[in-house]
């Protein structure tokens, strides 16, 4: 299955090992960039400072990357970066490799160490994006590096785009880079963006990891909601208050869950391609969907991961009232974060949502809203799919299962989706539902052994991606 073709590679192959200087080098060099702190806060709210500074760092821990002749490397929207690694072969299509160099907010407490210290422990480096999104920034341009020492020349033209403010939109950083690859009428083979790891522990019943290539991706509709009420003296109060009649109206929201769509897309294909791996009679199940769907659907539901999966979700994120004990609310607003479901739009999710709260007092107000993504191939013909299932079974030979699935989560390749269709969001390392919590939480961390390994991920990747083998269909037998 995967990748077949038409004759060999003609580059010799270099082998992804690492000299005991280089593993050292490699390791301090991510601790040097989890030091520097760059924050976004909200939409154009940034550590500018910590920004510049890390434009400074990779020139510096990466030379070579910087001086080779046929690499360019540009600045987009002050601090995104864009490197154009120019091929030998101008037949073969170009792809991008993504990541982003900001974090978000990391207050001390509760961390076992400082989130921008970058102190290693135990086989592990501690920090505020070692696993979102540095971890990828840094392998990314070390692989590079190593590969440009050992006098590498690509044959397959690539794109390497770092956005500064990914975590609060990427308007100023990913939206510029697409806008400019655009104006140059760039058309990409295909992306690859974090969103996915090589799942461990995630499926109580499923006793091994397996790699989730997303290849579809949640859209978002952040809105308002506002009462407004006449205010007056709170000690005759009225019989509802701006404050009492939204507080219902985004109670009702939580308790009534928007509609589960197991029975439509990917989390099906995905248990499928799982079924196998189960032992009885979980295997029978996955694989008689027709007749378990319902059963399926419901246990997803259960738990807080899977149940993102199979629905759009609602999440109550902000609440604001009140302005002074005496007197009557004039207003009350709350904001609502709904992820949407890859088989609904932002309208029939909005509806939804207004027929739930069901209240012509409640106003609705929409912040921003996008859709979700369609859905990239992940059949034997697909590119960029079948060169991350061929680097993972050289790099992760015990990871056996590979299966496509949706990022419940919002990338910046979502701001790419006019240059290709084929985007896949992974991260070559390993991931439990504990390493899950701490991202965007507390005691991020990465094992210098994951590191190290999604650096030689990222090694042999760009190496396979030169072949002129195409995807070709898998030949059944007759
Ligand atoms: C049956 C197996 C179930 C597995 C379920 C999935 C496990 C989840 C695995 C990985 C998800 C991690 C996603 C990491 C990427 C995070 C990207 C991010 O934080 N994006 C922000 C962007 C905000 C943009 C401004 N609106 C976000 O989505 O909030
Ligand atoms: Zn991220
Ligand atoms: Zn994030």
């Amino acid at each position: 299955k995967g990748l077949g073709g038409k004759g060999p590679q003609r580059a010799p192959r270099i082998p992804s090992e690492f000299s005991p200087e280089e593993r050292v080098t490699m390791k301090e060099s991510l601790k040097g960039a989890i030091q520097i702190p760059t924050v976004s806060f909200n939409p154009g709210e940034y550590n500018t400072t910590a920004l510049a500074e890390f434009g400074q760092y990779i020139r510096e821990v990466f030379p070579t990357v910087f001086k080779t002749s046929f690499i360019q490397h540009e600045v987009v929207g002050e601090y995104s970066h864009l490197f154009t690694v120019q091929g030998s072969d101008p037949s073969l299509q170009p792809y991008m490799l993504l990541a982003h160099i900001d974090v978000v907010p990391a207050p001390d407490q509760g961390w076992e160490v400082p989130p921008f210290s970058g102190l290693e422990r135990d086989g592990f480096i501690y920090g505020r994006g070692t696993l979102d999104n540095k971890n990828s920034v840094m392998a990314i341009l070390q692989a590079l590096e190593l590969l440009l020492i050992r006098n590498y020349i690509p044959r397959r033209s690539f794109f390497i785009a770092l956005g500064h403010d990914e975590e609060v939109s990427g308007a100023n950083g990913a939206q510029k880079i697409s806008a400019l690859l655009q104006a140059r009428g760039v058309q990409l083979a295909f992306i690859v963006d974090e969103g996915s790891f090589i799942l461990d522990g995630f499926i109580p019943s499923l006793n091994k990891p397996f790699a989730m290539i997303s290849v579809s991706e949640k859209g978002s509709l952040n809105l308002m909601l506002q009462v407004n009420m006449t205010p007056g003296h709170s000690s005759a109060p009225p019989e509802e208050t701006s404050i009492g009649i939204l507080a219902a109206a985004v109670s009702r929201l939580e308790q009534t869950p928007l509609p589960n769509m197991f029975g439509s897309g990917l989390p099906e294909m995905m248990l499928q391609q799982l079924a196998t791996e189960f032992s009885f009679p979980v295997n029978i199940v996955f694989s008689n969907l027709w007749l378990f769907g319902p059963l399926v659907s419901r246990l997803m539901e259960r738990n807080y991961i899977t149940n993102a999966l199979v629905r759009t979700t609602t999440a109550i994120t902000m609440f604001k009232a009140g302005i002074k004990v005496n007197v009557i609310p004039p207003m009350a607003q709350s904001t609502v974060n709904f992820r949407i479901h890859p088989a609904q739009t932002v309208q029939e999710v909005l509806e939804l949502v207004k027929n739930i709260v069901a209240d012509d007092r409640v106003q609705f107000h929409v912040l921003n809203a996008f859709e979700p993504l369609p859905v990239s191939p992940s059949d034997d013909q697909a590119l960029g799919y079948q060169l991350i299932r061929q680097t993972l079974q050289s790099v992760f030979p015990e990871v056996n299962i590979v299966a496509p699935g949706i990022c419940i989560a919002q990338t910046d390749s979502r701001h790419y989706a006019h240059l290709t269709t084929g985007i896949y969001r992974f991260n070559p390392i390993y991931l439990t539902p504990q390493e899950f919590r701490s991202i965007h939480g507390i005691n991020e961390k990465i094992s210098v052994r994951n590191y190290e390994t999604q650096v030689k991920f990222i090694f042999e990747f760009i190496q396979n991606a030169d072949t002129d083998q195409e995807p070709v269909s898998h030949l059944h037998e007759l």
